[in-house]
């Protein structure tokens, strides 16, 4: 189910079944398959159209002998052009100008690159990257890492597929980092590779079947206080709107009572949502509160005090944005931190991970699954490492990648609201891996409804998020399969 697999990891696969093999068999099965996928892509009357293949000097180019000559047997006209082969009976050695292609099939680099794209084969990536037809990278979009998801650099150049048809298994690269831009429409084959070949995976994509829906079921004998408290501490100084959102997306997710304590004088109320309560953080008492700290809170000493104060209780916590920051800054709020029982989950965009590692953001970058992971078993937290193909890492080294999301939400505030509706579903009982994946996959998921509906991805806004996660969070519950005898919701 949505398991990733290392290069190395498939490497180990490829050997064991090749050896098994006739030589030559899995090309040909992976030359075949994509072969299929590209005449579905390329659609009714294949003769009447051409492809455009692309071969590098490795078995990818391997794999892309095989495509053209299986799209040449359906009748596809085929222009194949292998890099740095010119002299190879009837093949180019670069792309011919002014063609319509119905299709670019990309066989130049796989899981074997080595280094930076550059020379012919770069010019010829920034020719198929110009081109407006449908790509189809064969096993990785040429330039791109397989493990990272980084373009190999620096200064890389790597293929903008439409489509990825990845052989053996899936990859975390095509997931994450620049891998969504760059993988597209991911089909995964496994060449007829028993299982059995495959290491047991530690990470997986992240999806509903991976986080339990750990809601009680909402009896008709309730009240407020079955469903939670949730207490966002923030709101320094002129950065009063972020808790606010983090305390919104709780009180929508459906947490009992949502408070908003603020570590200077906020706003007496929210004329937007009445049924917030705003209290002082430093007179007020967090007893049975889940505890969201961070959102515009500052680095004031109150703040600073307050923090330690929630690191110390028992209370389960979420930690964002200026908490993080100020974590990574004190040794000893660190010890507290990885001190805790209680279901804690950190929420750091790459930066804020790089300060809490003590390295770049580009390290952090560099390989997103380590990066997440160290944090994880350094803090024995849940970690989300935000970002294109958000991270989430345990400390027992499970990791997942969330393929729900959209560039809209990289504007101001959707991180508050991923860290409130973490906090709401914490407080309403769930552990902190399933509060952190069903909160991460929601998120994205309501983004992306947004934006089918219209709304974005430009301008969407933190504040549109809360209610289209409300409607995201009640139709997963509603859909759920219910244990027989269990009541309605
Ligand atoms: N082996 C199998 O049974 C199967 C393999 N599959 C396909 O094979 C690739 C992996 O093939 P591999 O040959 O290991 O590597 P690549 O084809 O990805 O490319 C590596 C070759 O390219 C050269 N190289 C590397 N980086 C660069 C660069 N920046 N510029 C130019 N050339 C580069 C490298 O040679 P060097 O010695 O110069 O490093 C290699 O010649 C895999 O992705 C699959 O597509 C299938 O899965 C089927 C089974
Ligand atoms: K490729």
């Amino acid at each position: 189910m949505g398991a990733l697999y290392s290069v190395a990891e498939i490497r180990q696969a490829e050997r064991a079944a090749a050896a098994q093999l006739p030589p030559g068999t899995l090309m040909q099965r992976a030359g075949r398959a994509a072969a299929r996928i590209a005449l579905g892509i390329i659609g009714a009357e294949p003769v009447a159209h051409q492809a455009l293949v692309l071969a590098g000097p490795g078995n990818n180019g391997g794999d892309a002998l095989e495509v053209a000559a299986s799209l040449a047997q359906s009748g596809v006209g085929v222009t194949l052009v292998q890099l740095g082969r010119a002299d190879a009976a009837g093949a180019l050695n670069h792309i011919p100008a002014g063609r319509q292609w119905a299709l670019v099939v990309d066989g130049l680099f796989g899981i074997g690159l080595a280094r930076p794209v550059e020379g012919a084969a770069r010019a010829m990536i920034d020719t198929v990257n110009a081109l407006a037809c449908p790509v189809l990278a064969l096993d990785v979009p040429s330039g791109l890492d397989a493990d990272s998801g980084a373009v190999i650099g620096p200064d890389g150049v790597a293929v903008r597929a439409t489509h990825t048809i990845t052989f053996i298994g899936d990859k975390p690269g095509l997931h994450t980092l620049a891998g969504r831009d760059h993988a597209g429409h991911v089909i995964v084959d496994r060449i007829g590779i028993d299982e059995a070949l495959l290491p047991g995976a530690s990470v997986h994509m992240n999806e509903p079947a991976m986080f339990g829906l750990a809601f009680a079921p909402r009896l008709h004998d309730s009240h407020k206080g079955t469903f939670g408290d949730v207490a966002v501490v923030g709101g320094a100084h002129g950065m009063a709107g972020a808790p606010i959102l983090a305390a919104r997306a709780a009180l929508l997710s459906g947490a009992g009572r949502v408070f908003v304590a603020s570590v200077d004088h906020g706003p007496a109320f929210d004329s937007g949502q009445p049924e917030l309560m705003f209290r002082d953080a430093a007179s007020f008492n967090f007893a049975g509160s889940t505890i969201v700290a961070g959102p515009g809170m500052g680095d004031s000493a109150t703040a600073i005090r307050l923090l330690g104060k929630a690191l110390d209780g028992d209370n389960p916590l979420v930690l964002d944005a200026d908490a993080i920051n100020l974590i990574a800054a004190s040794p000893d709020l660190q010890a507290r931190l990885a001190a805790r029982t209680a279901h804690t989950i950190l929420t750091p965009h790459p930066l804020e991970a790089a300060r809490l590692l003590g390295v770049t953001a580009g390290v952090v970058q560099g390989d997103r699954l380590e990066a997440a992971r160290e944090i994880a078993a350094r803090f024995d937290a849940c970690v989300v490492l935000k970002g294109s193909g958000t991270v989430i890492a345990m400390a027992d080294g499970e990791a997942l990648i969330n393929p729900t999301g959209n560039p809209g939400l990289a504007s101001a505030g959707t991180g508050d609201v991923l860290a409130g509706l973490c906090g709401s579903l914490l407080a309403q009982g769930w552990p902190a891996r399933d509060a952190a994946l069903a909160a991460v996959w929601m998120h994205g998921e309501a983004a992306d409804r947004l934006v089918a509906e219209g709304c974005g991805p430009i301008g969407l806004t933190a504040s549109e998020l809360p209610a289209a996660i409300r409607r995201v969070l009640n139709r997963m519950v509603a859909e759920r399969p219910k244990p027989a005898g269990q009541p309605q919701s």
